[in-house]
């Protein structure tokens, strides 16, 4: 008989048709980096940092590419390594410090991402959105994940920030998920429902601040793309997604907030724009993007990105300390 008493096949006998069972996924497609961070050790992860920071953070922040410094804003802060942090892998892209930290920010505990990982650096998407779950455990509820992309909508402007609103998952287009193999009810469904994925309320919020800090000309709501990377696009590639209707494109987040709404948390996400992408042919050099400008851009408004997400901070948590 079956040696895992779920059927009553006798196992191997010859005409029979042995059933599937569920602990053996053998016929599926192997995706064993989905199973890498099973529900226990994700569980690790988060005590390890509870304990360790002795808080249960309530907002968790992912810094993009330059913007470490919205990290550098929370005080008293206790400070994590992610090589010191067990099971959790490496930051590998210059602006990406690989650090988590943990403290309050405008009086509400939380814990930012100082370095993301991303799908280009050889990361599965499961490895990259990890960090998320790690975060719902330690009790997050709210994810503001940021980031610095490429502006398609010709009425953006270097420096602009575009408030996300949707997302167009270019590689979930290619058939890759966070959240590809076998599904952890305790996390969330096998079929999340992204529609309304960005809080609106949020959105809102962030709007009335941009115009208190006297920044609504540079404050637009948009749609986001995910690209795989590391190469920035063809001029045919944004000519592709500017039909689809994406305003901003690079190489993160999407699959951070796949992984935050199956686990139901509020997510807030914006995009630092820090070029502007050619949609026409053109022999200028100063159209081809850069790393560089990237991190100099982000650097440069990292002043507005902050006083933005502590704002919005501030607002949370004087809505429900
Ligand atoms: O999305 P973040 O991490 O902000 O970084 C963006 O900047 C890098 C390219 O310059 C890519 O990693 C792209 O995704
Ligand atoms: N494309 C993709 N990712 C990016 C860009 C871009 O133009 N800028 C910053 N990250």
């Amino acid at each position: 008989m079956c040696n895992t008493n779920c059927c009553s096949n006798p196992k191997g006998k010859a005409g029979t048709k042995t059933a599937i069972h569920s602990e053996d996924r053998s016929d599926i497609i192997p995706t064993p980096d989905s199973q890498l961070y099973p529900y226990e050790v994700i569980e690790e992860i988060a005590d390890f940092i509870t304990k360790g920071s002795g808080m249960r953070p309530r907002i968790g922040i992912i810094c993009g590419s330059g913007l470490g410094s919205l990290a550098d804003m929370i005080q008293d802060p206790k400070i994590f390594e992610y090589e010191k942090i067990p099971n959790f892998p490496v930051s590998t892209v210059e602006g990406h410090a690989g650090r988590l930290v943990v403290g309050t920010l405008e009086g509400a505990t939380v814990m930012a991402m100082q370095g993301r990982f991303h799908f280009y650096e050889g990361y599965p998407l499961a490895k990259c959105s990890m960090p998320v779950r790690v975060m719902k455990l330690c009790g997050v509820e709210y994810l503001f994940a940021t980031n610095a992309a490429g502006g398609i909508n010709p009425r953006f402007a270097v420096g602009d920030i575009m408030l996300m609103h949707d997302h167009v998952n270019m590689l979930g287009f290619a058939g890759n998920s966070p959240l590809q193999g076998p599904n952890d009810p305790r996390f969330g469904p096998r079929f999340p429902a992204l529609v309304n994925s960005y809080n609106k309320d949020l959105i809102n919020k962030a709007i009335e601040i941009g115009k208190a800090m006297g920044i609504e000309s540079n404050i637009h709501v948009g749609v986001y793309s995910c690209l795989g990377g590391p190469n920035y696009e063809t001029i045919a590639e944004l000519k592709a997604l500017r039909m689809m209707g994406v305003d901003a494109v690079g190489m993160s987040t999407v699959h951070e907030v796949i992984t935050a709404r199956h686990c139901d948390m509020k997510v807030f996400a914006f995009s630092l724009i820090t070029n502007k992408c050619a949609t026409e042919y053109s022999d200028k050099k100063d159209e081809e993007a850069n790393h560089e400008e990237v991190m100099a851009v982000a650097k440069n408004r990292q002043k507005a990105c902050c006083e933005l997400v502590s704002r919005l901070i501030r607002e949370i948590h004087m809505a429900s300390p």
